[in-house]
């Protein structure tokens, strides 16, 4: 089946001065966002929070999610390490932070690759209300129920269109859905928006997908339309990456240049660069 992120005949931008109002915004309200995350890339979600503008806590005691949620302005649920405590707490801190109108963003690292994985990340959008669904290609065709593949945390990718994948998606699980890959895909199952900035050297780095969550919660704790904030944060993540890259250079070089490169960023920087597509 032709790849329809391919096709470009219709190209509509939208304008640099939507994510740059966006990233502006994330900079000067600081908003908290509350992390329930694996083990990992713990660190680097921590960090690259920050870099965006924003500030991160990690907590995942059942005893003080609810207290911590409710101060933040999104909280990030990511499975990648997961255990029965953690499930737990992911439902307590969702179910107060649907009650106070903070959005979720659900990460459903490696759904697929275990039952454990699969059953948690159904349980998790059919209890809570997400707000955003950020996931690589193979885990966004497995939610879809069209076909993923995944094998650890590593997408093998999806069975049909990308595009109509994440719309499907986005269409069962109510959610917005933000499909990582070489050109993310931004929908909510109606509007779709084709993020064109990113460096393959960020595949090459474990947690890349991680931090693109964070960045996300971040530019979503400052808007009401998830959909462009997803795109605008993924454009804002992708551009450091761009910018981090150099042909000779070593994974880790990379990843600290991605570090220093999104806390660098401005928003007129955003606003000149930004490649965000709208279909
Ligand atoms: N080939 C590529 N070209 C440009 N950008 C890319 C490429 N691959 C990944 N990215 C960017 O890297 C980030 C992570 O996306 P990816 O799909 O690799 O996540 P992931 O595989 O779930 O990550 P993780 O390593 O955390 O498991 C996104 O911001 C995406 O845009
Ligand atoms: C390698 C790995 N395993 C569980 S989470 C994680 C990091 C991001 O996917
Ligand atoms: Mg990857």
């Amino acid at each position: 089946m032709p790849d329809s992120t391919n096709n470009s005949s219709s190209a509509r931008f939208v304008d640099g001065a939507i994510p740059a109002g966006l990233l502006a915004a994330v900079r000067s309200g600081r908003p908290l966002v509350h992390h329930i995350t694996n083990s990992v890339t713990i660190n680097d979600c921590a960090n690259i929070t920050i870099c965006a503008g924003a500030a991160p806590v990690m907590a995942e005691a059942p005893e003080e999610v609810a207290g911590m949620v409710a101060a933040a302005g999104a909280l990030v649920l990511n499975i990648g390490t997961l255990s029965a405590a953690q499930v737990e707490a992911m439902l307590i801190a969702g179910r107060r932070a649907n009650e106070l109108g903070i959005p979720v963003v659900l990460d459903p690292v490696g759904v697929g690759a275990t039952e454990f994985r699969t059953a948690t990340a159904h349980r998790l959008l059919d209890t809570l209300d997400i707000a955003v669904l950020k996931g690589n290609a193979g885990e966004i065709g497995v939610l879809a129920g069209t076909g993923g593949s995944v094998r650890g945390v590593d997408s093998g990718g999806v069975a049909g269109d990308p595009v109509e994948t994440a719309r499907e998606c986005a269409r069962s699980t109510g959610t917005v859905v933000a499909m990582t890959g070489a050109i993310d895909v931004v929908t909510d199952g109606s509007r779709v928006f084709l993020v064109r900035n990113g460096n393959p050297a960020m595949d090459r780095l474990s947690g890349t997908g991680c931090m693109a969550s964070s960045v996300t919660a971040a530019f979503v704790a400052v808007a009401d339309d998830y959909a462009v904030a997803s795109a605008a944060a993924l454009a804002a993540f992708g551009l450091a990456g761009e910018r981090a890259a150099c042909g000779a250079c070593g994974p880790y070089t990379f990843r600290t240049a991605l570090f220093d490169e999104l806390a660098g960023l401005s928003p007129d920087d955003l606003a000149g660069h930004a490649r965000i597509e709208e279909r």
